[in-house]
This record gives structure tokens, C-alpha cells and sequence, in this order.
């Protein structure tokens, strides 16, 4: 057995918390034989909620589960983190504008960058969940400015693992037989899942299926899924979303040859450098890699550049707030 890992899970009490915190304790975030120290971070008035989580978690008798602390101190919760999980966000209700939603984030995401900065260990992940999951990243990255840029991520793999799961369905394949499939972008309806460099069986996926399902029907509804989850079941995605944070991390720890994730642009692809944007990824010794050299067509530089405009512009307006 390894030492034990410290684990920070922001909005520890919410949906995806109590999806997440599970798998984490049963060492399918870090690998079976990981122990896993638990840091929860609340709000004042959820904490009473995040004791009963803990207290479930603790009537799991997990034997990975080397602790648990609940608190609403960023101090506390992020003192000694190796991996932080930020799922705690503002999220939008009737009435808001665009500008207030990130200026209610960024007061979120900047104070908890900061304290990342100040206390976390010398070799943090950041993966931030909570939406608008890549601009909250950026403005948590530049709180952060003593961590390395490139520990900070925001999360697509769910898009990734939803688009696998309606090609699988459409070629009548097991997910396993598709390789190499990309998201690039926002987190957001302006994603766009790329068919062009994905690899079924060992041919193009986008030569199987035909034009009008890729366009009419697979990319709106890839990047409509988390709308039809939330008309369906009267609640936003919470188990996937916790099952694709737990891929993102694995993999991100113990290495993968390809996969999607929101990382900080080094200028790839026409990405402006400095963007958090989805990329095509490998990772290696815990370091994520963008993959290079794969191709773009027309098509899909139309859509990788409206996701990407899109992220500038939140970037931009972050700036303006004074968050960046
Ligand atoms: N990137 C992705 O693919 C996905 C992202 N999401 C996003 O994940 C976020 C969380 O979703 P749910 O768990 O369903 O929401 P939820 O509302 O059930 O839980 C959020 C929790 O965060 C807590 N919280 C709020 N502010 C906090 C702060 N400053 N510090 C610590 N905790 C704080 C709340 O008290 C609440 O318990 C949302 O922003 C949602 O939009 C959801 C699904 C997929
Ligand atoms: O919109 C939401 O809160 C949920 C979300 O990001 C998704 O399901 O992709």
C-alpha cells in the first residue's frame, strides 16, 4: 500500500458529490491499491448535509478510506491536496445574465485558486466540474500563479464518454471498439465532437455513418445531452458526470494514449495560447499531453473555431470583471 493521497471535493454535499465521493473511496479514482485522505468543502449551511454523506461513507467500511474531513475553510480543505475536485458552483437561475454568472463564479473559483496556490502540495490536479467548468478553470488558474498552468483542467470526458456511447449505439459496436474520438472546445452547445479522426474497427468513423446523421442528429445531440438528462430526470447529470470525473483523473494519474480533456492551450490547433480548451490528449507520468499532428478539415475547423471564439469571449469577459 502507498501513502495516502489527499483528496479535495469541492460542493461535497451536492448531486455529483454524492455520486463521486463513492467511487473515490472505493479506489477507483487513483487505483485499487491508493489510499485516499477525503477533504469535503461546503458552504456553512450544506456542512450538516456533508456529515451525513461522511457518515455513509464511513458506514461503507471502505479499506482505501484513510479519512475524512468536512469544512468550510479553503485553508483547511486545500492544506496538503494532491487532487482537487471542483464541482461547488454558482449555477445559473431565472433571470441571470451572462456577466452576473461569472462574476458569482469567479467568486468562487479565484479565492479557491488562491488557496490552492498557498496550500496545496507541490504536485496538485485541478479538475473543475462546475460550470462554466472552462472558464471557472482559467479564473482558478490564474489565482494560481506558483502551480504550473497545466494542472489545471476542466472536465469534457463526459461529453467524450456521451459521444462514444451514441456512435457504439449507431454502429451497433461495443463502446471498446472505438478509438481516437475528440471533443474539442467549450463544455458548452458549441463543442464539437470530431467523427473525422475517430477510428471504429479500424476504419474512419466518419466514412460509416452518413452526413446527415453526423450533422443533424449526432453533434446537436452530443452537445444537447446534458439539457435532454435534465428534461428526463428533472435533475442535471450527476452519476455520469461523477463516472467521467473519475476517467478524467485516472487517466490523468496512470496514463492513457488518447482521450478528451480541457487543458491550457500552448497555442495548438489556432487555440489561442492560455485558453482552456478541449483537446485531443494523451497523458504520461501524470502530465497530459495534447496530441499533435491530427488532421482538420474545413468542416471541422469551422466548428473547433466557433467553440473556441466562444471561449475567448468568456475569457474576455472575465477580464473585464477583473477575475483575470
Ligand atoms: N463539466 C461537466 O461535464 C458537468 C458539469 N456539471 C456542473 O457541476 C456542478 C455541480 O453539479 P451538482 O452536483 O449537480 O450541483 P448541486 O447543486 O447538487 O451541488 C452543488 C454543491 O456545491 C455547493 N457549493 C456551492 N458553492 C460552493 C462553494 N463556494 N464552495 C463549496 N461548495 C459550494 C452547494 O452547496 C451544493 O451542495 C454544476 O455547476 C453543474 O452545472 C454537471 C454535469 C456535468
Ligand atoms: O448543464 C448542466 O448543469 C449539466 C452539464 O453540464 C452536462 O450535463 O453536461
Amino acid at each position: 500500500m502507498s501513502t495516502p493521497v489527499t483528496v479535495t471535493v469541492t460542493g461535497a454535499a451536492g448531486q455529483i458529490g454524492y455520486a463521486l465521493l463513492f467511487r473515490i473511496a472505493s479506489g477507483q479514482l487513483l487505483g485499487s491499491d491508493v489510499p485516499v485522505r477525503l477533504r469535503l468543502l461546503e458552504i456553512t449551511p450544506a456542512l450538516q448535509a456533508a456529515e451525513g454523506t461522511a457518515m455513509e461513507l464511513n458506514d461503507g467500511a471502505f479499506p482505501l478510506l484513510a479519512s475524512i474531513d468536512i469544512t468550510d475553510d479553503l485553508k483547511t480543505a486545500f492544506d496538503g491536496a494532491n487532487v482537487a475536485l471542483l464541482v461547488g458552483a454558482r449555477p445559473r437561475t431565472a433571470g441571470m445574465e451572462r456577466g452576473d454568472l461569472l462574476a458569482a463564479n469567479g467568486g468562487i473559483f479565484g479565492p479557491q485558486g488562491k488557496a490552492i496556490n498557498e496550500h496545496a502540495a507541490s504536485d496538485i490536479k485541478v479538475l473543475v466540474v462546475g460550470n462554466p467548468a472552462n472558464t471557472n478553470a482559467l479564473i482558478a488558474q490564474h489565482s494560481a500563479p506558483d502551480v504550473p498552468a497545466n494542472r489545471f483542467t476542466a472536465m469534457t470526458r463526459l461529453d467524450h464518454n456521451r459521444a462514444i456511447s451514441q456512435l457504439a449505439a449507431k454502429l451497433s459496436v461495443p463502446v471498446t471498439a472505438i478509438e481516437h474520438l475528440t471533443i474539442w472546445g467549450n463544455h458548452s452547445a458549441t463543442q464539437y465532437p470530431d467523427l473525422y479522426n475517430t477510428v471504429v474497427n479500424g476504419r474512419s468513423a466518419a466514412e460509416q455513418v452518413d452526413e446527415e446523421w453526423l450533422t443533424g442528429t449526432f453533434i446537436p445531440e452530443v452537445a444537447q445531452r446534458g439539457a435532454a438528462i435534465i428534461k428526463a430526470r428533472g435533475a442535471s447529470s450527476a452519476a455520469s458526470a461523477a463516472s467521467a470525473a473519475i476517467d478524467h483523473v485516472y487517466d490523468w494519474v496512470n496514463g492513457t494514449d488518447w482521450t478528451s480533456a480541457a487543458v491550457v492551450s500552448d497555442g495548438s490547433y489556432g487555440v489561442p495560447a492560455g485558453l482552456i480548451s478541449s483537446f485531443p490528449v494523451r497523458s504520461a507520468d501524470g502530465e497530459w499531453e495534447i496530441i499533435q499532428g491530427v488532421p482538420v478539415n474545413d468542416f471541422s475547423r469551422g466548428k473547433i473555431d466557433a467553440s473556441v471564439a466562444e471561449l475567448a469571449a468568456e475569457r474576455d469577459a472575465v477580464r473585464e470583471l477583473g477575475l483575470i
